[in-house]
């Protein structure tokens, strides 16, 4: 079983190369996913995130306000730490146990999809580290057009990231997602020929 962390900034293609190694029989963890199931109504997660931040980053509905909880920690360092230091040991635990899990099935790859892996020093837990690597500006396109998120706020979220050369001195390979859908998938066909001779 080869453990492989796949990372990269905002919008540079994660999901879709997770998505893609997937259809090829990858087992995929999810760091995005998990951070989301910690904090639903309920759970402690949301609890903490209430006693720091107040009741203005719930919605009507009584859910975290996601687009509203970015806005307040990307624009202030720390309370982005503060952030961070409630959901990062949770998503920790649970993807640590689900890499267990992954560990007692007979899947041959086992993918971390994980924005931070550099910035969070997890390189040594995995045999490969995987960057997706697309420049600022195309990143920026990608996500206003696809997620409506204003560009301000994705250009403060990859402020608030490691940057280009600080990932790429951690990837063992490089995924490069600058150029079109069909590239990326061609990309992603080499890169899984590449993991399955590691694993053997
Ligand atoms: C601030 C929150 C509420 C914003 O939610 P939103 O739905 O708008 O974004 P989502 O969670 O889908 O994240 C989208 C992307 O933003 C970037 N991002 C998210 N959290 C962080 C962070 N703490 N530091 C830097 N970048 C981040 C990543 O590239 C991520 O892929 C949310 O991102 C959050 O709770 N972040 C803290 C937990 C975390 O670090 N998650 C990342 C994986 S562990
Ligand atoms: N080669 C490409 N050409 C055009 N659009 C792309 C390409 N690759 C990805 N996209 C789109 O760009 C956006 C960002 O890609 P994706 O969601 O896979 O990134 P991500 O790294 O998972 O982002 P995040 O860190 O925000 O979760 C998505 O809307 C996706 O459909």
């Amino acid at each position: 079983m080869l453990k492989v962390g796949l990372t990269g900034g905002i919008g540079s293609g994660k999901s879709a190369v997770s998505a893609a190694l997937a259809s090829f029989g990858a087992v995929v963890i999810d760091a995005d996913a998990i951070a989301r199931e910690v904090v639903e109504p309920g759970t402690p997660g949301f609890a903490e995130i209430v006693a720091e931040f107040g009741a203005g980053v719930l919605t009507p509905e009584g859910r975290l306000d996601r687009p509203r909880l970015g806005e307040l920690v990307f624009a202030d360092e720390e309370r982005l730490e503060r952030l961070n230091a409630i959901v990062h040991p949770k998503v920790a635990e649970r993807s640590g146990r689900l890499m267990e899990q992954a560990l007692d099935s007979d899947a041959e790859v086992v993918v971390y999809d994980v924005p931070l892996l550099v910035e969070n020093g997890l390189e040594s837990l995995y045999d490969v580290v995987v960057v997706v690597d697309t420049p600022d500006e195309t990143r920026v396109e990608r996500v206003a057009r696809d997620r409506g998120m204003p560009p301000e706020q994705i250009r403060a979220r990859i402020a608030s990231q490691a940057d280009r050369e600080t990932r790429l001195a951690s990837a063992d390979l490089v995924v490069d997602n600058s150029g079109s859908r069909e590239d990326l998938e061609r990309r992603v066909e080499e890169l899984w020929n590449e993991l399955l001779r590691r694993a053997a």
